[in-house]
């Protein structure tokens, strides 16, 4: 007997249940805007009608679209699902008065809702033409339904059930009974822990926990125990939360040959399982003749009543209507107790087990037991409606996946966040659970962090799928999208950030979204089925905006929240966190059962979009990244996106050298080019990397710094040509061919920095680079500059050499500074006039002639020093002349005339690592430009807020073919004109 206590347990139910319904009242009283409401996933706007057709049973069915000429033909996100009741409204709103009828949701796809409606629309003559909103509307049947059960619960005094409620509540222990050993198997494949769960659930008195992890075969487990009861000749009443658990309960046991009955609404049924409904069943049974007069009678009466326009004639059918129903009620009944009792299996979800429905025909002990399947996904009093009716329950499920939502925190407080299963495990423990270990999803990657996290390392894959990649599906390339199980691919310190909206339940993150399609696209042109691929996001938002990127291109591709795939599984997962900030805010990613659904659907691949710095500060996640990080592939954002917008850059190269990178000169950049893949390179979308795995080396992400790939990559070259420079019995530092085109860029880039000459040799694949000290001593063997070199450079070549033993120090630049401004002024003195334009063209001769006039002024510069009333004017056309070509930070000496960026806020040239407009200064504007396009186009564009054109991969790679090919260029020109000049 329920005592005081657990009354007020379930009063607390109720009062939950109120609050929900509570709720959505006041959602109408206060007028949230339907909007809202639209975003919160309850509410579909301005829909139209696609189809409108009379089938199951006189119902009328109503497919529902969205409006098709606005170019969108997917429906918002939303949390309608089948056996949903819906209201459906005119354009008015979704007031009551506006009420056109209510239904019950059949079908539900990304691009249309089918409802048959519950009141037969005799009187509604839908305009096809005319829009519509649907709207949720709170279950006030399960709700009546569970507090029926309730009450029935609290004057329980005796019956069938009274062992088990005692059980239940803890008043007793629960016992077990003696098997026979050699129990037979009528499924030869179980697993070991499958059939020592089989038998411990026989075996139990009354109750038994089934805990199946994801893919451990659950189901397969609950059959089989199914099965041995029926074949003892006791009746099972079998519930499941979702019509979907049902209706494959029913198709597994119906494949096995048992004798089942499905009850339930046949709208909410899949058409394979509608022949076992109990609609259908009557329909075969004796009175199947005049069942099937009667019904096409009331269409027959349906179809007269559009066409007919005087009223009373309407009236008159109407009332035909309701009398044919009321004969074909009657008859039925005397049927379906004959058709219940026939049943081996009766079929239903929790609250369609109600006593208000076909089950009242049958006597309260006619089944022995009651099998819950779901059941940590239910509410514990919706548990109760069917429990009620049995002796002996088995309760199946796994309560490490999401819970039913409780919104009432009093609710919570009073421990209805915590499922009956979970209950029943905290008090009686081993005595009463059966875990299932095997698991036939996964590969054992995936598995083994839910495993260690979720389920006490105790899960282990079967060795079908313990090694399976996407790789070995039919028709699937394999390349390294396809050959990872885990692919992390990092968005920290890519400037990637969430979209700021107020509601914490809806938030968006475009950048990820980029990237998820670029993978999407890598993985489908490998020859992996948009079908089988998942696309996961935690928000309403994110999945939104992820349907309108992707849905017209791959309509077989799934979107959904964490939520809408529970209790599913797809070969390929991609998912999307969302979050980003720097804060390190996660909002309801904390939901440690949310991460371990949406990881556990994956069976041959996980791919984790995520900025872990901000992911990282809540603990569970971390676990998860550290796993993808040791056993996975790491990727950084930079290697998808071009300009993205780094957010911990360094300021000052210098400055961090010396910890970021450990240059010793001949094996860093090779290990870690081989590591990174095209690291800081344009990336085209679906371009395949040639280089090897993508394992980083010390098992961190290396962009953990938050630096961008380039500007490490740029310190790394720097780093090991001053090593380099430091030894003196080192004539040359030769770069591997690994080398992929833009860090060659890098080298020539650092050479030049540094005043060093450097060289390409060989073709393609075997192109690599050789840096070496400029002839030193004597400027005689300067032999004149390379064509189109700036002639900055070649002074400091010629003039000082590198400074041997001493990073690129300001000294250096500074003499260097004093000599061009002196150079200046002689050459001013002599063709003043003429000087500006020659110096802008930068040619041949004048460069010549500069190299040629350097002799004399070597040793200079304490003239230099002493400068003149030119001076001025000496340095405003020497900075002129250096802004072209040089980077316009501050300080840096960088080359941009073939690796620059022009900054569209301060039209000023910059080198790779401070063009960003937040590094140079202009940050303010950048954002205020990104927050006026963000509110003007609603879109959040990744990077500094323009809008990237330079999508088109195609014409990424010629311009990447085309900076290539003007490098050999330059690098051939280079080798051949010293040549020419000696044959001059
Ligand atoms: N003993 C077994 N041998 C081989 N395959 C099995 C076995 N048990 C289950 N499977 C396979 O594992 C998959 C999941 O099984 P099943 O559908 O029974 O589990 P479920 O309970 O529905 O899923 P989950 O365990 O994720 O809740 C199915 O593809 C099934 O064929
Ligand atoms: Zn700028
Ligand atoms: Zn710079």
């Amino acid at each position: 007997m329920p005592s005081e206590e657990s009354r007020n347990l379930f009063q607390s139910v109720l009062c939950s249940e109120c609050f929900l319904l509570f709720c959505t009242c006041r959602l109408w009283q206060e007028n949230v805007s339907l909007k809202d409401l639209q975003s919160k996933g309850v509410c579909l706007l301005k829909l139209q009608i696609g189809s409108q057709s009379t089938g199951l049973y006189g119902r009328s069915l109503l497919l529902l679209e969205p409006r098709k000429h606005m170019g969108v033909s997917v429906l918002p996100s939303n949390n309608f699902g089948p056996g949903d009741i819906v209201g459906l409204y005119d354009l008015d709103g979704c007031k009551p008065s506006s009420q056109l009828c209510t239904g019950v949701v059949t079908r539900i796809s990304q691009s249309a809702v089918t409802v048959a409606c519950e009141d037969s629309p005799d009187g509604l003559n839908l305009d096809t033409d005319a829009l519509y909103n649907l709207m949720k509307l709170a279950n006030d049947v399960t709700y009546k339904r569970m507090k029926k059960a309730l009450n029935t619960l609290n004057g329980y005094s005796s019956g069938p059930a009274s062992d088990l409620i005692s059980v239940l509540f803890g008043y007793s222990e629960p016992g077990s009974i003696s098997q026979p050993n050699d129990l037979s198997f009528l499924n030869s494949g179980l697993d070991e822990s499958q059939r020592q769960a089989v038998s411990f659930a026989l075996s139990q008195r009354e109750v038994a926990v089934i805990h199946g992890p994801p893919g451990t075969g659950k189901t397969t487990t609950v059959v089989e125990i199914i099965l041995q009861v029926v074949k003892r000749g006791q009746k099972v009443l079998c519930c499941a939360g979702s019509n979907v658990a049902v209706d494959n309960l029913v198709e597994r046991l119906a494949k096995a040959k048992a004798k089942v009955l499905r009850l339930g609404h046949p709208a909410r049924l899949l058409e394979s399982i509608q022949k076992h409904s109990l609609d259908a069943v009557l329909a075969h049974s004796d009175n199947t003749n005049i069942i099937a007069d009667i019904r096409k009678d009331i269409d027959k009466a349906f179809m007269g009543m559009k066409k007919m326009n005087d009223k009373r004639d309407r009236i008159h059918l109407k009332r035909e209507v309701g009398e044919l129903r009321k004969e074909l009620r009657t008859r039925e009944a005397t049927a379906i107790a004959e058709v219940l009792k026939r049943a081996d299996v009766v079929l239903a979800t929790n609250t369609g087990a109600n006593d208000g429905g076909p089950l009242k025909n049958l006597p309260v002990d006619h089944f022995d037991w009651v099998v819950i399947d779901e059941c940590a996904q239910a509410l514990e009093s919706s548990c109760w409606i069917a429990l009620l009716r049995g002796r002996k329950c088995i309760l199946a499920g796994d309560y490490k996946q999401l819970p039913p939502t409780i919104k009432s925190h009093t609710a919570a407080s009073k421990g209805l966040s915590v499922s009956l299963m979970e209950r029943l495990i905290l008090k009686y423990g081993d005595s009463v659970v059966r875990m299932l270990t095997v698991q036939y999803r996964m590969n054992s990657n995936i598995m083994t962090w839910a495993s260690e996290q979720m389920y006490q390392g105790q899960l282990v894959a079967h060795s079908s799928v313990e090694k399976h990649l996407l790789k070995d599906l039919p028709g699937v390339a394999s390349v390294e999208e396809t050959s990872t199980p885990l692919l992390l691919i990092d968005t920290a310190g890519c400037g990637l950030s969430e979209m700021e909206v107020t509601d914490d339940q809806s938030k968006g993150n475009q950048g990820e979204v980029d990237i998820v399609e670029l993978h999407i696209k890598a993985l489908t042109e490998a020859g992996v089925k948009p079908k089988d691929i998942a696309v996961i996001a935690p928000y309403n938002l994110q999945v939104d905006l992820l349907r309108q990127r992707l849905s017209a291109r791959h309509p077989d591709l799934e979107i959904k929240s964490v939520d809408g795939f529970q209790g599913r599984e797809k070969e390929a997962v991609v998912l999307t966190l969302v979050r980003s900030n720097r804060k390190g805010e996660i909002g309801f990613l904390a939901e440690d059962r949310r991460i371990n659904v949406a990881v556990t659907r994956a069976r041959r691949h996980l791919a984790l979009v995520c900025d872990t710095q901000t992911v990282q500060t809540h603990g569970f996640l971390k676990t998860l990244i550290d796993h993808m990080t040791q056993h996975g592939d790491v990727r950084t954002a930079f290697e998808y996106l071009q300009d993205i917008v780094p957010q911990n850059y360094t300021r000052d190269h210098r400055d961090t050298k010396s910890n970021n990178t450990k240059a010793t000169a001949s094996s860093s950049t090779s290990n870690k080019q081989k590591g990174r893949g095209q690291a800081g390179s344009k990336v085209e979308p679906g371009h395949k990397r040639t280089s090897g795995s993508n394992k980083t080396q010390g098992g961190e992400p290396q962009t953990g710094s938050g630096m961008p790939l380039t500007q490490i990559k740029y310190l790394e070259i720097k780093n090991q040509v001053e090593w380099f420079l430091q030894d003196p019995d080192q004539t040359e530092l030769r770069f591997p061919s690994t080398l992929n085109s833009h860090d060659r860029l890098l080298v020539h880039q650092v050479a030049e920095e540094l005043g060093l000459n450097h060289e390409s040799q060989g073709e393609g694949k075997d192109r690599s680079i050789t840096v070496s000290r400029p002839p030193t001593g004597s400027n005689e063997s300067v032999t004149g500059p390379p064509v189109g070199q700036p002639a900055a450079v070649l002074e400091e070549e010629s003039v000082t050499g590198p400074p041997v033993g001493q990073p690129a120090a300001d000294l250096k630049t500074l003499h260097l500074e004093r000599m061009r401004r002196e150079q200046k002024k002689r050459e001013q003195k002599i063709e003043q006039e003429k000087h500006l334009d020659t110096i802008r063209t930068a040619g041949q001769t004048q460069t010549a002639k500069k190299t040629k006039t350097k002799k004399t002024k070597a040793g200079a510069c304490e003239i230099a020093a002493a400068a003149t009333a030119d001076a001025d004017f000496d340095t405003l056309i020497d900075a002129v002349v250096k802004a072209e070509r040089v980077c316009s930070f501050v300080k840096c000496k960088t080359l941009v005339i073939h690796l620059g960026q022009l900054c569209l806020f301060c039209n000023r040239q910059y080198c790779l690592g401070h063009h960003i407009p937040e590094v140079h200064g202009c940050g303010d504007q950048a954002r205020a430009n990104a927050r006026m396009r963000i509110s003007k186009e609603g879109v959040l564009y990744a990077g500094s807020g323009h809008k990237d054109k330079s999508v088109d991969p195609n014409k990424k790679a010629y311009l990447h073919r085309k900076l290539d090919s003007k490098l050999k260029d330059m690098e051939k020109q280079r080798k051949t004109k010293p040549k020419e000049s000696d044959n001059n």
